[in-house]
């Protein structure tokens, strides 16, 4: 990678059908649009049309990925996608809305394949949901649908407790504690419509050590709520985001042997990493995979420009700590 290039902010919208995720992609398109920067959004439908997409204005580009869902049938297609729009749109940041059946873990690994080619860094994973409907369905037992809203919130970096105007104070209390049992890590945020008054934490980098506290706007109707969300994230002081991904560009080629060393040590909680590596005890560039302590390396004379780089998923892993070994590994006779 050339070292002039920028890494382009990418956001990831999950959330239930019918949740608010496309509310919440106007709002934010808006926060862009308004410090003159140009956002770009990939949309998946599981049908083949896009609806939403209609709403977000022709100014936006936009690509759509139709008739299947990113986490599973077109997950391949992703990182290509994402690819082609930074080509032809130079976007400053882009947001990728899954539909309400993707599994964000699924969707993650896709995303991260994109930095395969395009110099990218996932910022959040945001989850939108449905207040009342998670309710009903916390209520009616354990169905699939609510397995994956559970993972939906489970994964999130940011999650929005949306339609507050249709709950009770009571059921808002009995909201966020479910959502806090479910994600203890992130402090939800009562919203209606998804109004926020401060964006700011959307220029925060994924591995950010503060706590994600958004207040949200219209405050006085819902000022106890935000209470609330206040103190929940009190008691749950977090000092690594859930779901982590970390994106290293090499520097240089790097020994075999340590790399493969060091991905024998790394720590149970990074279960997956993937990219292209050059080494300097052997003549080829490798794809590798690490899976659940599994690696795997395969020879590739790619076509066309790939990056040099590695990306760790994970939860609660100590980015400081993986970011220090892989310098490391580009400067050996320092260590
Ligand atoms: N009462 C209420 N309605 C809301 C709120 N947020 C969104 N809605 C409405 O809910 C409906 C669905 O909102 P969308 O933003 O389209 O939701 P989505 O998650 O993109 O929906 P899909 O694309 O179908 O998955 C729309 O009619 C919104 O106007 C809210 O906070 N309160």
């Amino acid at each position: 990678m050339e070292q002039n290039d920028r890494l382009i902010p990418v956001h990831l919208l999950s959330g239930f059908l019918g949740s608010g995720k496309t509310t919440l992609l106007t709002r934010m398109l808006d926060y862009y649009k308004e410090q003159g920067m140009k956002p770009a959004v990939i949309m998946n439908e599981l049908g083949d049309t896009n609806l939403d997409g209609q709403l977000l204005g022709e100014e936006v580009p936009m690509a759509e990925m139709l008739s299947g869902c990113i986490c599973c049938s077109i997950r391949g297609d992703l990182g290509m996608e994402i690819s082609m729009l930074i080509d032809e749109h130079q976007p400053d940041v882009l947001f990728i809305e899954s539909t309400g059946a993707a599994n964000p873990m699924e969707t993650l690994d896709g995303v991260t394949e994109a930095a395969l080619y395009k110099p990218i860094d996932l910022r959040s994973v945001i989850t939108v949901v449905d207040g009342p409907e998670l309710l009903a369905r916390s209520r009616s037992g354990k169905g699939r649908t609510f397995k994956l809203m559970q993972e939906q919130i489970r994964c999130a970096t940011v999650l929005l407790l949306n339609k507050a105007d249709k709950l009770e104070p009571e059921q808002l209390v009995e909201a966020q504690q479910l959502l806090g049992d479910v994600n203890p890590h992130v402090p939800a945020t009562a919203t209606v419509r998804c109004a926020i008054d401060d964006w700011s934490w959307l220029e925060r980098a994924m591995s950010s050590k503060a706590p994600r506290t958004i207040r949200e706007t219209d405050s006085h109707e819902h000022e106890r709520a935000e209470q609330q969300t206040h103190d929940h994230g009190h008691h749950h002081h977090h000092s690594h985001d859930h779901v982590m991904v970390v994106t290293h560009y090499w520097k240089g080629p790097i020994s075999s042997e340590d790399f493969e060393e060091l991905l024998q040590r790394l720590p149970d909680n990074i279960y997956r990493a993937k990219g292209i590596v050059t080494f300097t005890d052997a003549p080829s560039r490798f794809l590798f995979q690490y899976a659940y302590r599994e690696s795997d390396f395969m020879r590739i004379e790619p076509q066309g420009k790939v990056n040099d780089v590695a990306v760790f998923i994970g939860e609660h892993f100590e980015k400081d700590w993986l970011l220090r070994e892989l310098e490391k590994l580009e400067k050996p006779e320092q260590s």
